[in-house]
């Protein structure tokens, strides 16, 4: 009996089963149709001795895409591409690889332990016809696994856990890194729609490429490795598997390539969290669930995302602060309006590093990148909350022979001894040292670009000289008038004469 099934299309035999229901239906008299549809569910079980399984693609009022599909899709993906005749294909890892899965209404065949089961792919279209921004709204796709019903407990509690398995394991194998970007609160909800955008991660910085102290990295990338591997060391010393960081410094000295460096060594995808795009607090704790393990959730500029000088400022009101400022109406309300347009807060942001790191899934890292780390209230960046703090600074001569050996292919040439003077003598970032050493042309030889940086940092000397000349001279100003100023203001203080300026 299976054999014939076997042999015939399973779908196909279930329409014609159907169609045979409506045809009698509508043709047999009312007092049969009763006795007809009572038995008709036990003639079909008779004949059709299978039981059906659908993995829906959304869960939970369709808000979370189902782990079990994905893994399906995964897993037969693989299985089908050998018997299939309609796949689609996705192209991953790099554009190196493709992956292919089942189509819709296509079948495969799988065994287990010697059991035969069918797998079919569906998609079922909104029925009735209506117009929307979101077109796809109410499609709704799924697997259907059919299985003989004497192999039933076998297939539920074995097969499907060694699909998910599987299915998990290939997703592991063909991962596409992921960059994520939170999208704005009002396209949150409805079907399919998501808090995260997301794109292929593929930046090619990797810490090999990083030109920074050479001591420093191997720091950083020892702290990374040993987080990577510590899921049983957090655990024993009862700490959530997270960890923070603090990239700091002036711009254009390394912040965001080093956060890709970090994200290609340890293989996690990337969140770069906007915190202007975030409306308050709430919001910004349901993004951060949101996000998936082995990850690192970027804020960059945070002296920018977030009023972090919120209790300075409050001071600064209490003692009088700007007159000017809080008399002008139209300054008043602009600031009304700021505060209104984005409430995220440093207490909402505080409770939600700790409380998301402290109550969800681990490995994860999150990275705090300023220009201006004076600015950031402590309370943010204290241990425990940014546990590394790092400063990525001007040029360094170790910085130096990375871009060297990456940009012109040379460990030592006999000009570096006057660039390792020149760096000591003047401050240049690495992204204009890279710019300057970067060959223009293809006849651009090693030489030339070398002796283009040393004309470039001598240039920089003599500007930083001429702006320290001028400084000094307006500070000597500055002090000789002083006593004229003092005695001035001691005359109107003994006169009583208003001055106006
Ligand atoms: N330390 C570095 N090592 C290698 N390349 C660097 C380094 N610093 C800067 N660069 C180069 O300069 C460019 C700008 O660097 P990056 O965006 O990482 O700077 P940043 O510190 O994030 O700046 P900002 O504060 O403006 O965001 C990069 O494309 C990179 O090629
Ligand atoms: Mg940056």
């Amino acid at each position: 009996m299976a054999m014939m099934w076997e042999m015939l299309n399973l779908g196909s035999t279930m329409g014609t089963l159907m169609l045979v229901y409506t045809v009698c239906k509508q043709f047999l008299p009312r007092q049969l149709q009763l006795y007809f549809e009572k038995y008709f569910k036990k003639i079909v079980s008779f004949i059709y001795p299978y039981v059906e399984i659908t993995f829906d693609e959304f869960t939970g009022e369709r808000l979370k895409r189902s782990e079990a599909y994905s893994a399906i899709r995964t897993y037969l993906g693989d299985k089908s591409s050998a018997s299939a005749k309609r796949l689609k294909a996705n192209v991953v890892k790099d554009s190196q690889s493709v992956v292919l899965t089942m189509d819709y209404n296509e079948e495969v065949t799988d065994e287990f332990e010697g059991v035969k089961v069918w797998w079919s792919a569906k998609r079922t279209l909104p029925s009735t016809q209506r117009i929307s921004w979101y077109p796809d709204d109410d499609e709704k796709r799924s697997y259907k696994l059919t299985v003989h019903k004497r192999h039933r407990e076998l297939i539920t509690q074995s097969y499907v856990s060694h699909v998910m398995k599987e299915g998990k394991e290939i997703a592991t194998k063909n991962r596409q890194r992921k960059l994520f970007s939170n999208n704005p609160s009002q396209n949150w909800y409805g079907y399919r729609r998501s808090k995260w955008s997301n794109v292929a991660f593929e930046h090619p910085a990797t810490f090999d490429t990083l030109a920074m102290d050479a001591k420093l990295k191997e720091e950083i990338k020892n702290d990374l490795i040993k987080f990577s591997t510590a899921k049983d060391y957090y655990a024993r010393i009862g700490k959530a598997w997270k960890r923070g960081y603090l990239l700091y410094g002036p711009p254009g000295t390394g912040k965001s390539s080093m956060i890709a460096a970090m994200a290609n060594l340890l293989d996690y995808d990337v969140y770069d969290l906007e915190l202007t795009a975030v409306k308050e607090n709430a919001e910004l704790r349901r993004l951060l669930l949101d996000t998936s393990s082995k990850s690192i959730v970027v804020i960059e500029d945070i002296d920018c995302s977030v009023d972090l000088t919120g209790q300075r400022e409050k001071k600064k009101t209490e003692k009088g602060g700007n007159d000017e400022e809080q008399s002008d109406p139209i300054t008043k309300k602009v600031k009304e309006d700021e505060k209104k347009e984005n409430k995220v807060t440093l207490s909402g942001l505080l409770n939600c590093i700790d409380g998301l790191w402290s109550s969800c899934g681990g490995e994860r890292i999150i990275v705090f990148t300023t220009n201006y780390v004076e600015k950031l209230d402590p309370a943010l960046i204290r241990r425990g909350r940014m546990d590394k703090h790092i400063e990525l600074s001007y040029c360094c001569f170790d910085a130096f022979k990375v871009f060297a050996k990456n940009y012109l292919e040379i460990d030592s040439h006999s000009l570096f001894a006057e660039i390792e003077t020149l760096l000591g003598e003047t401050k240049m970032t690495p992204a204009d040292v890279a710019e300057n050493l970067m060959p223009k042309s293809d006849y651009d030889e090693v030489e030339t670009c070398l002796k283009r940086l040393i004309e470039a940092l001598k240039e920089a000397r003599e500007k930083a000289e001429d702006e320290a000349r001028l400084m000094a001279e307006k500070e000597e100003e500055e002090v000789k008038q002083k006593p004229e100023k003092e005695q001035c203001v001691k005359e109107v203080k003994e006169n009583g004469v208003t001055v106006s300026h």
